[in-house]
């Protein structure tokens, strides 16, 4: 844990995040916690009153359902500072009106990021300044690399978070609780007893409207880079013994670095797609190529299938699929983990052709066991039956959890800057293999499953649709 801060000042606070996400969970943060000091300064490069800068924030507030007086006082009390933050002089002087040394969110364009950070180098910050980074955090591993050194000449690493909102969901904390809070687990949580670990995150949302930023990313790197390889890192680590920031990050780096493409052949353990038009439910959408302000010639994906071996003694040979996707017919955000069959079913008994399957879902997180038992009748034959459990919800959405961790000091939710790189360099042969096209862009029509094709001949480690 470093130091606590309690004054934010958003660069960008005029944008998108700012507004849908960051202000509702600084609301809800007051709520949650009215004793909490805060100052909230917001900061864009438009020209803005304090007056307008507070309707904005009434409005994110009022899209949470805040209410009380903490946030009133800060509703009343926040203020605005236009300026240019790639301008160390405008940068100053938004620092200056900081009380105390405040986090920086940086709610800005990525290649404004690195502007403003190397403005910051000609700007006094106060001991103690917090920077807050969104992703994508650098464009691939050597961008991340210079990113993270620029960075550290400004503040030490404890002071740096790289926001990821998977892990500020109470996620985390449900693996690590169902994973070594019982016994049953942890000894079967290897390549002996698991055939493979599916990661899914399947979405019904389409574009909507993000194509500047969602068209030089895709899937792959929107999802799979961002997010799901924390899950996995978490899912696969080794017991920490504390959930100290230390020790949490260290398990996860591990994991991360061990991480590669499965036998490492893109060509095999990827495959990408792109969705026509369709309809998802009664919604009608174009072709995502047809939608505002997409580059056909990108060849981006909008859905995107990964497998990956984690190179050591415990994972060795386990395939782990992470696979996400936009505009598809359901949405299915889960973790599947299949344990290998039984060596042997005595002979007698029948019915049994499917393997237990763990399935964790994610946002709300909910578990179900797949287990075979005994049936109705005749004793001899099996049956299929479900365990199932939700996990309680946290008193904070995501950026909530988020914005605490970062005025409180603790890192242990964020991403260190050495996993950041592994992430990029991870997903780098995939992106190789992908420019070269050696590894088809094939289309699915919105509202499908995906393509047809993946079905009959599904990547090693998935399931069948
Ligand atoms: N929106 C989302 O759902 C999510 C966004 N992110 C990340 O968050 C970051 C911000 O995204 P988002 O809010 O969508 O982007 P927006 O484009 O909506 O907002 C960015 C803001 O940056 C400000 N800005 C740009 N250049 C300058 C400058 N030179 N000086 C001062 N301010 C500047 C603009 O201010 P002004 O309006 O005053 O010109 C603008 O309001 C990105 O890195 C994105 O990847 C991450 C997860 C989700
Ligand atoms: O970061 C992102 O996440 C969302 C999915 O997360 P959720 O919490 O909104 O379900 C995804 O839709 C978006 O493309 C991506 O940028």
């Amino acid at each position: 844990m470093t130091g606590k801060v309690s004054t934010i000042l958003i660069l960008g606070a005029r944008g998108d995040l700012a507004s849908r996400l960051l202000l509702p969970a600084v609301g809800q943060l007051l709520m949650t916690e009215p004793g909490r000091t805060l100052h909230l300064i917001g900061s864009g490069s438009g020209e803005w009153t304090d007056d307008t800068w507070r309707q904005r924030v009434k409005e994110s507030f009022d899209s949470a359902s805040v209410t009380g007086e903490a946030a009133a006082s800060v509703l009343k009390s926040t203020t605005y500072l236009s300026g240019d933050v790639t301008a160390p002089k405008d940068l100053q002087k938004l620092i200056d009106a900081c009380e105390g040394a405040p986090a920086i969110y940086f709610a800005l364009p990525p290649a404004v990021v690195v502007q403003a950070c190397a403005a910051l180098e000609r700007v006094r910050l106060p001991a103690g300044t917090v920077f807050a980074l969104e992703k994508p955090f650098g464009t691939d591993e050597a961008s991340a690399h210079a990113l993270n050194q620029q960075i550290l000449r400004l503040v030490p690493e404890e002071q740096i978070y790289r926001v990821d909102h998977f892990l500020g969901r109470s996620t985390v904390f449900n693996l690590l609780g169902l994973r070594f809070a019982n016994g049953i687990f942890e000894p079967l949580w290897n390549s002996k007893y698991i055939e493979k670990v599916e990661i899914v995150y399947d979405e019904q949302l389409a574009l909507e409207g993000r194509a500047r930023y969602y068209d030089k990313a895709g899937a792959l790197i929107d999802m799979i880079q961002s997010h799901l390889l924390q899950v996995m890192s978490v899912l696969a680590m080794e017991p920490p013994a504390t959930l100290g920031a230390g020790d949490l990050r260290d398990a996860k780096g591990l994991v991360l670095r061990a991480t590669h493409v499965f036998d490492d052949d893109p060509r095999a353990s990827s495959r990408r797609a792109r969705y026509t038009a369709g309809k998802v439910g009664e919604r009608a959408l174009p072709s995502y190529v047809d939608e505002a302000g997409v580059d056909p010639a990108m060849m981006t994906e909008t859905l995107a299938e990964v497998t990956l071996d984690i190179a050591n003694w415990r994972w060795a040979g386990v395939p782990f699929t992470l696979r996400s996707g936009k505009a598809l017919a359901k949405r299915q955000r889960e973790i599947i983990v299949t344990f290998k069959q039984v060596p042997h079913l005595p002979t007698g008994l029948t019915g049994l052709d499917t393997p237990t399957v763990l399935r964790i879902a994610l946002a709300p997180d909910e578990m179900s066991l797949e287990l075979n038992i005994n049936g109705p009748g005749d004793p001899r034959v099996l049956k299929r039956v479900d365990l199932h459990a939700g996990f309680g919800p946290g008193h904070l959405l995501a950026y909530g959890e988020i914005l605490s961790a970062i005025l409180d000091g603790d890192p242990s939710l964020s991403v260190r800057g050495d996993t950041a790189e592994q992430c990029w360099r991870i997903v780098a042969p995939v992106l190789a293999a992908w420019g070269k096209e050696e590894v088809p862009l094939v289309d699915y029509a919105a509202g499908s499953q995906g393509p047809k094709e993946w079905n009959d001949t599904p990547l090693k480690g998935r399931n069948q649709f």
